[in-house]
This record gives structure tokens, sequence and C-alpha cells, in this order.
């Protein structure tokens, strides 16, 4: 994706959020480039706990949100200290409101496991590493079509995870992203925009300007001048 002349402030934090495979990577890439800002990512090779997570929750649901939570603060550090306009994969937002809770009311975790993780996340918002996000940009869809990009990616561990599980994640997003009130809010739909087209980033960036700028704006859902016609 070639360059867009854009408005938004050079260090700008923008924030991609929403489920398992909806499409969030995909949008940071082709955002970075076309805003000419660094792209930041969740790395999911190399996570030493992942494989095991998804084979028994009860067993590694408390240290790989440990695990993801240090992995989030260096990478909030180092956003920080560079100074520079970032689009970043997944907020930490979701992480302790939507992992976390789900396997802590699944019985996953234990009360004073999900203590102890939420007090370091506490404390670790309250550092000046984790300014709120300029704009989060929801990314959401049907659960089928999902689910087809979950096994199109082919991750072996995701799709030995019961269909149950995803369901649980999919509501509790739409849930958790009616009452976020962090940042303002880009709501994209997966049919409402495609990384490939020039033109549809370009509206995506101008949503983004407004955002920015309008005070009074907390809450966009994004419509692509193909949808408007
Ligand atoms: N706009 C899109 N159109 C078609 N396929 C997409 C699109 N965005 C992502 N995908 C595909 O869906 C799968 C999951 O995308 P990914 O960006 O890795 O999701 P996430 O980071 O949210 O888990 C990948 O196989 C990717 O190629
Ligand atoms: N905080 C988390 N708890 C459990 N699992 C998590 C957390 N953050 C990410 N994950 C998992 C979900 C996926 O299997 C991979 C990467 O997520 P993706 O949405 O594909 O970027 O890590």
């Amino acid at each position: 994706m070639s360059k867009i002349t854009h408005s938004l402030n050079k260090n700008s934090l923008i924030t991609l959020a929403g489920t398992v495979g909806v499409g969030k990577s995909t949008l940071t890439n082709t955002l970075a480039d076309a805003l000419g800002f660094d792209a930041s990512f969740e790395k999911v090779d190399g996570n030493p706990y992942l494989e095991d997570y998804y084979s028994d929750f009860k067993k590694w649901s408390f240290h790989l949100q440990i695990y993801f939570l240090a992995e989030r603060y260096k990478q909030q550090k180092r956003m920080h200290e560079t100074g520079i306009g970032y689009v970043q994969d997944r907020s930490i937002y979701e992480d302790v409101g939507i992992f976390a809770k789900l396997q802590y009311d699944n019985g996953n975790m234990t009360d004073r496991d999900f203590e102890t993780y939420e007090s370091l996340f506490e404390a670790m918002v309250m550092s000046p590493y984790f300014p709120k996000p300029d704009v989060l940009i929801y990314i959401d869809g049907s659960l089928p079509r999902i689910m087809d990009r979950i096994k199109q990616r082919g991750r072996q561990m995701e799709m030995n995870t019961p269909h149950s599980f995803w369901e649980d994640l999919y509501f509790r997003y739409a849930n958790w992203i009616s009452k976020f009130e962090e940042c303002p809010i880009l709501h994209l739909d997966i049919d409402s925009y495609d990384c490939h087209d020039p033109e549809s980033v370009k509206e995506i960036v101008r949503s983004l300007e407004v955002l920015q700028t309008d005070p009074n704006m907390k809450y966009l859902k994004f419509k692509s001048n193909l949808q408007r016609l």
C-alpha cells in the first residue's frame, strides 16, 4: 500500500481491536504503510505459553496472561520512547477485559490469581508508557466469516479449540465494545472495507482524521462510499 497524505498527528497511536482472526494484523500492516507509521504487533511465534494454554486453559491461563502483560509493557515502553506514530495490533484493554475475564469466569483462573493479575494491570496502565490511543479501530464481522478466517490462517492450536470458546469470545467482544470509553472508536465491519483497495484505505484514514480532530466525536461506524451508493 502506498503512502496516503493525511493530517493525523505525527505521534498518533491508532490501536486495532477485535476477536481472534478478524483481520487486525492484516489491517495493521496496511494502515502503517499508508500512514507512514510503524506497526507494533503482538507476537504469536515464539510465545512460550500459547500452545500449552490452548491444550489446558486451567493450567496455563495465569502464566499466559502474565507473559502477555510483560510483552505489552515492553512494547508500550518502546513506543513511548521513540515518540513516533504507531498502528498497534490489539490493545491491553482486551487482555484484561476479555481474555483474562473469560478464563476467570469459566473457572480457569482462581480469585487470587485474577486479583494479582488485575493489580499488575492497574499498576501498569498508571505508568507514563500507557497513553490512551488516539483512536481504537474495532473490527467486527459475523462469527461464521471469522471462523473461516481462523481456518484459512491455519494455526493448529486455534483450529483444535472448541467452537464454544470462539462463540464465548465473540459475544464478550460485542459486550466489551458497547461499554468501552477510553478513547474514540472507529467501528469497521469486515465486509465494509478492502485492505487491497487504496480508495477503501483512504476512506478509513479520513474517518480517523475526523475522530482525532472533532472532540465531540466519540464513535463512528464506518461506511465506505460503495456502501453509501
Ligand atoms: N480484509 C481481508 N480480506 C480477506 N481476508 C483477510 C482480510 N483480513 C485478514 N484476512 C485473512 O484472515 C486471516 C486472519 O487475519 P489476521 O489479520 O491474522 O487476523 P487477526 O490479527 O485479527 O487475528 C488471515 O488468513 C488473513 O489473511
Ligand atoms: N490476553 C490473551 N489471553 C489469551 N490469549 C490471547 C491473549 N492475547 C492474544 N491471545 C491469543 C489469541 C490468539 O490465539 C493469539 C493471537 O491473537 P490474534 O487475535 O490472532 O492476534 O494469541
